[in-house]
């Protein structure tokens, strides 16, 4: 088992890097059901231009490389305490290589660990077989798209769809739902795993084994495969589309599984995944450890049509007006721009999350920002040998989760623009109204194409709060994002939720009974 080691180091490179072809697949068949120049047509771009720049920079696709899970089959007799050694060894390699971001946070105390390693991290489940391999399956899922995973207990009543009972149909009902409460904010279009009964833990576990399916798999269950059928085709009616800027795809695969449950209990449990769904799988000798073959090649043929090879954000599109501002932005360049206005930005841009928003509500900021860009964004960083940071992957990440700090934020130091992706809520949306300040959405995942559009890195501050949820100062050039919420009270988000359960609502009669 020498080349054990290496050979995690390989599939959790690949896995961060390479999106398997039938993920790939699925990404391009809606990129050609998307109406070219569309919000849609133009976000699929721009991830399809990100998945070729992670491939060919062998860096993360997304800088959120997730909660890494390993699912291992062995042959009995192999030593699964040295497996679980070399791959804690891995983990830290492929975190000291930028093709993890560190990524293991201690729950109390808040402290990065820096090498991705602590309590609870990896996840690491064996099983044994009769087969004399080894296989290993690794998902890197990332946590806008935990974030949205849910449970439900039957029977409940759900918004727009009304009762749904302990019965086929209103499994049927908490899947849509689950579809529709995600909107953009996982990163659709997304993926979705939903284990029907066990309880609360092995429903979750269920839901999560069903995204090691192919794409193209088909469930063996006749009654399981033609409810996965149906979620496909009445989750795409709810116009939520990618990034949740409305279109056509909303889900790119569903996949069910049941187990039993005991009479008191009826879970379905659903985990979402975004459209930066990043699995692969090895089969390994299990003497040298060495890799036999890779799982996941497989996938459906989709042909290009011209309405897939819209360019990105950037460049000829009808219908999107396109305005380049440079930092620092007046009150009267932002009350200009109007939701579905294209923003190329130049200049200094400060990162700031969860850590940053929390302090500055009772400090002051280390940089003025007035005038000024936050972005809602965890980057991978390195740091080179003469001390020099580079930036390895830097998409957007949930911004909703400051919504409890934003609009203060925004009125204390000036803030003219926050970028970060799936919108934010009603007291921003005041805020951005009162204070002249817009909400930009960049494309959720598409972390190598940002990281392109940084020119340099003009210093850190609070390193202590870990990579992740230091403040960054980035010099950007044509960065491109969407106003998706605007300075005269105007909300894409707002306004896409509201249509999606109108929507919602038309699937609420009994289909399967
Ligand atoms: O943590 C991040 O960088 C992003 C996160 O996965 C998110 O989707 O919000
Ligand atoms: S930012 Fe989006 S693409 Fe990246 S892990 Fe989070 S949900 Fe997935």
């Amino acid at each position: 088992m020498r080349a054990f080691k290496e050979s995690m180091l390989k599939l959790i490179t690949e896995t961060s890097t390479n999106l398997p072809p039938d993920v790939r697949a699925a990404i391009q068949r809606a990129k050609m059901r998307e109406n070219a120049g569309t919000r849609a047509a133009l976000a699929l771009s721009t991830i399809s231009d990100n998945i070729r720049m992670a491939e060919e920079n062998v860096s993360p696709i997304c800088q959120d490389t997730g909660m890494p899970t390993f699912e291992i089959r062995v042959p009995v007799g192999v030593n699964q305490i040295r497996m679980k050694e070399a791959i804690h060894e891995a983990i830290a390699e492929a975190t000291r290589l930028g093709k993890l971001r560190p990524n293991s946070v201690d729950s109390l105390t808040g402290k990065n660990s820096g090498d991705n390693l602590g309590p609870g991290i990896p996840v690491i489940h064996f099983e044994q077989w009769e087969k004399d391999e080894i296989e290993v399956r690794l998902i890197l899922k990332g946590g806008g798209c935990e974030n949205k995973n849910i449970q439900y207990s039957l029977p409940c009543e759900l918004e727009g769809l009304g009762r749904a009972g302990r019965d086929l149909d209103g499994i049927r009902k908490c899947i849509l739902h689950a579809v529709y409460q995600a909107q953009g904010q996982g990163c659709s279009a997304g993926f979705i795993g939903v284990g029907i009964g066990g309880d609360r833990t092995t429903g979750y576990q269920l839901a999560k084994e069903q995204l090691f399916r192919p794409v193209h798999d088909v469930n063996p269950n006749p009654e399981l495969a033609k409810l996965e059928a149906y979620i496909m085709e009445a989750a795409n009616q709810l116009g939520i589309g990618t990034m949740g800027f409305g279109g056509a795809v909303t889900l790119l695969g569903c996949k069910i599984g049941a187990i039993n449950r005991i009479p008191a209990s009826f879970f379905v449990s659903v985990a979402y995944n975004c459209w930066a769904f990043r699995r692969q799988g090895v089969v390994l000798d299990p003497d040298t450890g060495e890799i036999k073959r890779w799982l996941y090649t497989d996938a459906p043929e989709v042909e290009d049509t011209p309405a897939s090879t819209t360019t990105g954000l950037v460049g000829e599109k009808k219908g999107n007006r396109e305005i380049t501002l440079t930092t620092p932005i007046t009150e009267e360049q932002i009350r200009q721009l109007r939701v579905g206005d294209i923003v190329i930005l130049n200049g200094l841009i400060h990162t700031g999350r969860d850590a940053l928003h929390k302090y500055l509500i009772d400090h002051d900021s280390p940089v003025d920002l007035n005038g000024g860009v936050i972005y809602h964004c965890g980057p991978v960083m390195l740091k080179d040998k003469d001390g020099t940071w580079e930036v390895k992957a830097a998409g957007p990440t949930t911004s909703i989760r400051e919504e409890p700090y934003q609009a203060d934020i925004i009125r204390k130091f000036g803030i003219r623009a926050v970028i970060g992706k799936g919108g934010m809520g009603e007291k921003t949306l005041a805020a951005l109204k009162e204070h002249g300040a817009v909400y930009l959405n960049a494309i959720g995942g598409a972390a190598q194409y940002y990281a392109d559009c940084i020119t340099g890195v003009e210093g850190v501050d609070f390193l202590e709060f870990g990579i992740p949820e230091a403040m960054w100062h980035l010099r950007v050039q044509n960065f491109a994002a969407i106003v998706t919420m605007d300075a005269h009270g105007n909300s894409l988000h707002k306004d896409v939720e509201k249509s999606a359960l109108e929507k919602l609502a038309q699937f609420k009669d009994p289909v399967f009974v």
